[in-house]
């Protein structure tokens, strides 16, 4: 059924190789209060701590989802199944492959709560979420660590530094937020010299927004959860500043600060060396690349990740390019080359992957990487399908390029391919999953809860309040006004999300069809949509009115010709607007120049 599409994917085999990054203190954003505990001083000043989580690659970390809820469902279990997705992404490559079976993966344990950062509630500067919210999940992530141990919480929103702090210090365990294991994602991912320099640029970026002082337990500002000493180095102490300043020595925020800085000047000059090296053979390519001095042609395949870039570029190519169901599987851009119908020989270019809610320092992190894209002659734009918010994916790619520096008219150009048409619900068994499909349920009261009506959910709401109080053994008379304060909103949006959307990892079809009328009724029934609502729903409703330039199976062949022939096409009108624009240029620049003729001049060539 439908909930299977978006996971259900080819696999591939694996092999192994470790990985370590020689900067890994540097490169995992994981919180530096713990981290600076492990720093040792390397002989050449740079920095090697053993990471917070195990960095076995046969053992991948074990994440806590946190899902914020989001309008409407369909686009609610889109979200939740990427979260899932990228929690299940995070594992080391060896030899360039991974371990295990993206599917095999059991899925991680989550739970869904109430969106602070949604117009009617407010999202809180010190936690993200509520106090009640903050309580109730770590009631959850109590469970979930009594059934197997949780090595991080992965909070799907975009989180300040002083609330990822404040949240480590109520759960207990590192957390991290979208951005923070895109980044670890990134590192583990990264193979070439050029892909792991940009994955530890973008870790530098965001981890120096992470710079936090916190207050400690005994009231004493203090940098890190530890209460380290604040002062941890005499620099700066009698280098020519004035008075209190001169003897204050550097302080634990000032140190690491400086760190970064000067790592990111390093890193940024040996990107600079790739970039010029990469600029040159495109140069080269350009000159000397095609037949009859005709220059070589690149076209870059683009689009969200996992939308199936590397697989349309291996069919096309006839090579064997890494493909894989977890994301940003490609961090290495690729180019491989392909024959047109008419037998013109280009170039493939096959790139790192896009995805929402990525903030623009990161994407810069990978501008080498991304020149391919700008640089390229044309654009191809791969899109899933299957995925159900496939309006919000075009519009990512489309930010990103923009962001980039891709040309409107490149942009306007570009073919979008719609891949994964071969997808056949009824072909994937509710066995290929984990859990046959069902999202993995680590609380019975969920279970419960997800069997009740719309109108029954608010006495669930006192049942689970009762229950996660039980259940967590929450005595002491703080926590326990914790979980008065803990508005039954809290708990209730938690049990309703997990009656609307926690039961597969997407709605069956009959769901989807009726994904619209539940919009206008249970979701009015809870509460009234926002504008932004509304937008989505709209988003949602306009998707099925966008027609792409072909639609493709990248792993059966269906409509790869066809996709050639556009692209030859739109090279050859490409060409002949170059080639008029061009004469036009050369008859205007051509003309050789003479002296204006003079009087004398005239008489004479007459005679
Ligand atoms: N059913 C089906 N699966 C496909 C198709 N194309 C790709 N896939 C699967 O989708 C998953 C992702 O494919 P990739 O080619 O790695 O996707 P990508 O866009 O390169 O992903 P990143 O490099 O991670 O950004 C793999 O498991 C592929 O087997 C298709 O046409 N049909
Ligand atoms: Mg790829």
């Amino acid at each position: 059924m439908f909930r299977s599409i978006y996971l259900t994917r080819t696999r591939f085999s694996s092999f192994t190789k470790t990985l370590i990054s020689p900067f890994q203190f540097l490169s995992s954003p994981y919180s530096v209060s713990s981290e600076h505990q492990q720093i040792n001083n390397d002989n050449d000043g740079s920095y090697v701590a053993i990471p917070l989580y195990n960095r076995d690659p046969t053992d991948p970390p074990r994440l806590f989802l946190v899902q914020p809820r989001l309008k409407p469902p369909t686009f609610m279990q889109a979200k939740l199944n990427e979260a899932l997705c990228l929690a299940n992404s995070l594992e080391e490559q060896r030899d360039g492959y991974f371990d295990t079976d993206f599917f095999e993966k059991e899925l991680p344990p989550h739970v869904v709560v109430q969106n602070p950062s949604r117009k009617s509630v407010k999202t809180r500067a010190d936690t993200y979420f509520g106090p009640g919210t903050v309580e109730a999940i770590k009631c959850h992530l109590n469970n979930a660590e009594s059934k197997g141990e949780v090595d991080a919480i992965f909070v799907n929103a975009i989180l300040s530094g002083i609330q990822q702090r404040n949240l480590e210090q109520a759960w207990e365990k590192p957390v991290l937020d979208r951005v923070g294991l895109i980044i670890e994602i990134f590192n583990a991912h990264a193979h070439s010299k050029e892909a792991k320099l940009q994955a530890e640029l973008a870790a530098l970026m965001y981890k120096k927004s992470r710079l936090v002082r916190v207050r400690g337990p005994d009231g004493r500002s203090t940098f890190g959860a530890a209460g380290e000493a604040e002062v941890v180095s005499a620099r700066g102490r009698g280098s020519g500043g004035r008075g209190f300043i001169s003897g204050a020595g550097e302080t634990e925020l000032q140190l690491q600060r400086r760190r970064i800085i000067e790592r990111r000047r390093q890193l940024l000059s040996q990107i600079e060396e790739v970039r010029r090296t990469r600029a040159l053979q495109r140069a080269a390519r350009k000159r000397h690349g095609g037949v009859d001095g005709q220059g070589l042609v690149t076209v870059a395949v683009v689009g969200y990740t996992n939308a199936g870039k590397s697989t349309l570029v291996s069919a096309l190519s006839e090579s064997d390019l890494y493909r894989d169901a977890r994301l940003f599987a490609t961090l290495d851009p690729r180019l491989k080359s392909v024959v047109l119908p008419s037998g013109r020989k280009v170039l493939l270019s096959d790139t790192v992957g896009f995805i929402s809610d990525l903030p623009i320092q990161l994407v810069d992190a990978f501008r080498a990487t991304l020149e391919e894209v700008v640089e390229a002659d044309l654009l191809v734009h791969v899109l899933d399908c299957t995925a159900p918010n496939l309006n919000e994916h075009r519009s990512t790619v489309l930010q990103v390029l923009q962001q980039v520096g891709v040309s409107q008219e490149k942009v306007e150009n570009m073919i979008e391919v719609w891949n994964k048409i071969d997808y056949q619900e009824e072909e994937m068994g509710d066995d290929e999953y984990p859990n046959g499909g069902e999202i993995s349920s680590f609380s019975g009261e969920e279970d419960e809860a997800a069997n009740l009506s719309a109108e029954e959910a608010h006495t669930a709401s006192e049942v689970v309040d009762v229950q996660s109080r039980n259940k967590c053994g929450v005595n002491n008379a703080k926590s326990n006004d914790n979980l008065s304060e803990l508005s039954t909103a809290d708990v209730g949006e938690t049990i309703d999300e997990n009656q609307g959307d926690s039961d597969g990892w997407l709605l069956s079809e009959d769901d989807q069809d009726n994904v619209y009328e539940y919009w206008t009724t249970v979701g009015d029934q809870q509460s009234k949509p926002t504008n932004e609502d509304r937008m989505i729903e709209k988003d949602a409703r306009s998707q099925d009115q966008h027609t792409p330039d072909v639609k493709i199976s990248a792993l059966t062949g269906v409509g790869l010709q066809e996709l050639l022939e556009i692209i030859e096409d739109r090279l050859k009108a490409q060409d002949n607007k170059w080639k008029a624009s061009n004469i036009v240029e050369r008859d205007f620049f051509n003309q050789k120049w003479r002296p204006p003729r003079t009087d004398e001049d005239r008489v004479a060539a007459e005679q």
